[in-house]
């Protein structure tokens, strides 16, 4: 299903201002295709800005972002729209129509694919042709949600509606998934499933993933490698056992401030205490 694409994904002094705060501050990435990345940071530290950059849906000050021989910093029109649907995103609240049914949720997932007004259309009218619906059947099938098929998405627990959202980026043949705290809204266990479900897409199917964690066990046990971010800076980027209590200081802060920075942070901090425990 993937388009399966070797290029490595460069990030060159990337750097965006709102007003005063430097969201990001001459960021500089390498991601070889098929790595499973984690972007750790605290809130604020500009997490989600550098993945709204790398799909174009915010734009840089100064920088650029190469894909091969693509200037992805300087695409327009249908090539854009190309390269968003090779970068699927995943958003922490999944982003699903709720009163659409499973099936139909993971099928538009297929539309990024097909141009033209017609597929539109009928996508409008519920009207997909048979291999999407067989391409979304299997999709469900491989996460064990092919029961689910024809009910509302909003009947579905939050772990698996954001399997369905993972379905529904598969659908759309990318060759790398943008995952934007995929996990911030969900219990421990479903946590897991849907951090199980990223892992087999990227080692499976050979997709890059590279997913914004709160959760720094997540993405230790997850990822097979570790950007830390602070203030809109890179202050660590290596393998889960490189990250000593030195390196997640420069990331977090000291450890008594560490989780308690606001009340949505002190939840998480709980949150990533559970996940051990799950
Ligand atoms: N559209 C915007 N307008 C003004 N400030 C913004 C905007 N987007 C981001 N920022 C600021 O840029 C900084 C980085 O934000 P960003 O959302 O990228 O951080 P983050 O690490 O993803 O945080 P969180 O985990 O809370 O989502 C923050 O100070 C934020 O307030």
């Amino acid at each position: 299903m993937s388009r399966r694409m070797n290029a490595t994904l460069e990030i060159q002094g990337l750097s965006r201002r709102f007003g005063n705060t430097a969201a990001l501050d001459a960021v500089s990435l390498s991601i070889p295709a098929g790595q499973m990345v984690g972007i750790i940071g605290r809130s604020g530290a500009g997490k989600s800005t550098l993945l709204r950059m790398i799909n174009r849906m915010a734009e840089s000050d100064a920088g650029r972002i190469v894909w091969g021989r693509q200037e992805v910093t300087s695409l327009r029109g249908q090539a854009l729209r190309d390269w968003r649907t090779g970068c699927a995103m995943i958003f922490q609240q999944f982003n699903l129509v709720q009163r659409l049914d499973v099936l139909t949720n993971v099928m538009i997932g297929r539309l990024n694919r097909r141009r033209g007004l017609a597929a539109r259309v009928n996508a409008l009218l519920g009207r997909f042709p048979d291999e999407d619906r067989a391409l979304a059947l299997a999709a469900l099938e491989r996460f064990d949600l092919l029961p689910t098929a024809l009910q509302r998405a909003e009947t579905l627990s939050g772990g698996q509606q954001q399997r369905v959202a993972i379905c529904r980026a598969l659908l759309q043949g990318p060759h790398t998934i943008l995952a934007d705290e995929p996990i911030a809204s969900l219990d421990p266990r479903n946590a897991r499933t849907v951090m199980e479900a990223l892992r087999a897409v990227n080692r499976r199917d050979g997709i890059t993933v590279v997913v914004n964690l709160h959760h720094l066990d997540a993405a230790r046990e997850f990822c097979g490698r570790i950007v830390g971010m602070q203030a809109g800076r890179v202050v660590f980027d290596g393998a889960p056992e490189q990250l000593t209590e030195a390196a997640a200081e420069r990331i977090y802060g000291p450890p008594a401030t560490r989780h308690a920075a606001t009340a949505a942070e002190a939840d998480r901090a709980i949150l990533a205490a559970r996940w051990a425990a799950a």
